[in-house]
């Protein structure tokens, strides 16, 4: 087997291609490249490992044949076009705890060097200036502290502002008031706490919510002397009214580690007195950059080597537990998918996937992308588990998903049923000795069919010489059976025939077994 190829485009702890090399993968350091020299390189990648420098756009994308995985060693992934990345089937992993510690803390050191004043008083100190009496600091004790965000990194700038004995308030739509309790903050809403707020520090991503949330009408109703941190994402602060609330007196301090355009090599806020700014270091310790570059290539090694999926944004978590069990699920599942896709012509607005006994006791997302990169494959031959539930939805196709603890007639069975013009019509799957994926019912009928390589579907009236018939039209066509499975509904009655052949069926051959006398529909099938 081939090894697996992964690129690591930006700055990176070493310890990234030493894992990667000691978990089977082939793996290249080449940072600094411009977008067309990556363009030019990432086609022979299954893998990139990124920091915040690379930006993988659209057009990369389309120059990456090979690529199944994004790994961002960090949280925030608004440098990666998911969207894009979904719909190339390609999964976007990022780490979301690696650097929350060391973020909450640079945010922490930045409302002391703001309450202290001390990058200038540094700088005068250190120009000879001995300027004593220039600075006149606030103590943060007995403050109140006014947290935007209240996830893994605001929850522990919560603990460590409780722990220097301020007040948290926090506003965070997805709080919950337990939550609230635990952490040993107040929740409130967005006024309340810029009316209360002495210092106010952002935690949230950059969402449409969120931009500009600290605009120029929200700045104007925090209280005079107001101190500002953001270490979250540029955006979330207007740095135009930012820089009119510092020069007015009205914020007495403000510090930024994040910028709306980044790198900020040049800002109208430079120079203003106290404003104090980092360039985007929240996560530059040496204890977080090993952290998210170890998690980055464990995660992305164990999805191109083993297939599991831990932390990624646009599919389902499958543990490297978990993903053995689920291999066999995902076959099953697929398979079903693709033979309803393969034999339903009209138009469908939902599918359903009914799993029951053992199969309800697993991850239950996988086993649905499954079904829904099978069905969606005969549309377009570049679904995959990763972009099907959103071409789905793009689709306007409804999933509805069904779970029956108790065993029926199979410890375990998935079902997928399909609503069209006609009607309901599902087929039902289960796994042998737990690993062989086997078809047990089609459209209400019992059948025992292994889907796989190229098969024949028959509907024909149930009728003596049939089979002679079919065997004898395919053996004239130089056409090898390889299996033959039979159903009906009863005795002289519809009855079905799935045949496995050793090489696919022409139009021409459908088109003659169609003709056979009892015969009401013949399609060629692939797997
Ligand atoms: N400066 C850096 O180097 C650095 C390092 C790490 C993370 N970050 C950034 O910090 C931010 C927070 O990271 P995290 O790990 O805590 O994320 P998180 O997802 O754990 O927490 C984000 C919180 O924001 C809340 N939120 C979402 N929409 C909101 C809204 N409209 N109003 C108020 N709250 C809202 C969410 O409910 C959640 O609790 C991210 O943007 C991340 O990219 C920056
Ligand atoms: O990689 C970095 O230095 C920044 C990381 C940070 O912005 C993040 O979102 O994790």
């Amino acid at each position: 087997m081939t090894k697996p190829k992964v690129l690591i485009s930006d700055k990176m702890d070493p310890n990234a291609a030493r894992i990667f090399e000691e978990r089977g993968c082939d793996v290249d350091v080449i940072t600094g490249e411009t977008p067309e020299q990556l363009i030019a390189r990432i086609g022979e990648y299954d893998g990139l490992a990124i920091r915040s420098s690379t930006k993988v756009t659209q057009a990369i994308l389309d120059a990456a044949p090979n690529l199944k995985v994004i790994g961002r060693a960090g949280i925030g992934v608004d440098n990666v076009d998911i969207p894009a990345a979904s719909a190339k089937g390609v999964v976007v992993m990022n780490t979301p705890f690696g650097n929350s510690i060391t973020t909450a803390e640079h945010a922490i050191a930045l409302m002391f060097a703001l309450a202290r004043q001390l990058p200038e008083a540094n700088a005068q100190t250190q120009a000879g200036l001995w300027p004593k009496n220039g600075f006149m600091g606030v103590e943060v004790t007995g403050k109140t502290l006014g947290l935007i965000g209240a996830g893994n990194i605001g929850s522990i700038v919560a603990s460590r502002a409780l722990g220097l004995k301020m007040k948290v308030v926090a506003f965070d739509p997805f709080l919950t008031p337990e939550r609230a309790v635990e952490m040993g903050v107040e929740k409130v809403d967005l006024d309340g706490l810029l009316s209360r707020a002495d210092f106010i520090t952002l935690h949230t991503p950059l969402t449409d919510q969120t931009r500009n949330i600290l605009s120029a009408e929200n700045l104007a109703k925090t209280r005079k002397g107001v101190r500002i941190i953001n270490c979250a994402r540029g955006g979330l602060v207007d740095e135009a009214a930012l820089k009119e609330g510092l020069d007015s007196g009205h914020i007495a301090g403000a510090a930024l580690d994040v910028f709306q355009t980044e790198p900020a090599k040049d800002s109208p806020l430079f120079g203003t007195p106290n404003f104090i700014c980092t360039p985007h270091l929240g996560a530059s310790t040496t204890e977080a950059q090993v952290n998210v570059a170890l998690q980055v290539a464990e995660q992305m090694a164990d999805f191109l080597v083993s297939g599991g999926v831990t932390n990624a944004l646009n599919m389902p978590s499958l543990s490297a537990e978990e993903a053995p069990k689920l291999k066999p699920y995902m076959a099953l599942a697929e398979k079903l998918g693709s033979l309803v896709g393969q034999l339903t012509r009209d138009s469908v607005p939902r599918i359903s996937i009914h799993t029951e006994g053992a199969a309800t006791e697993l991850n239950q997302k996988p086993i649905v992308a499954a079904v829904l990169a099978g069905f969606l494959r005969v549309q377009s031959d570049t679904v995959n588990m990763v972009n099907a539930p959103f071409l789905a939805k793009e689709r306007g196709l409804e999933v509805r998903e069904v779970k029956t603890e108790r065993e029926g007639d199979y410890h375990t069975l998935v079902r997928v049923s399909v609503k069209t013009e006609s009607g309901e019509r599902s087929v039902a799957g289960t796994l042998f000795n737990n690993v062989e994926p086997r078809l047990v019912e089609m459209f209400g009928i019992k059948v025992e069919a292994d889907l796989s390589g190229h098969m024949m579907y028959i509907v024909n009236e149930d009728a003596p010489g049939f089979i002679g018939r079919i065997g004898t039209l395919l053996g004239e066509n130089g056409i090898n059976i390889g299996t033959f499975n039979l159903g009906r509904r009863n005795t002289g009655g519809e009855a079905v025939l799935l045949l496995s052949v050793d090489s696919p069926v022409s139009e021409n051959v459908l088109k003659q077994a169609c003709e056979l006398p009892g015969v009401k529909m013949v399609k060629a099938l692939s797997f």
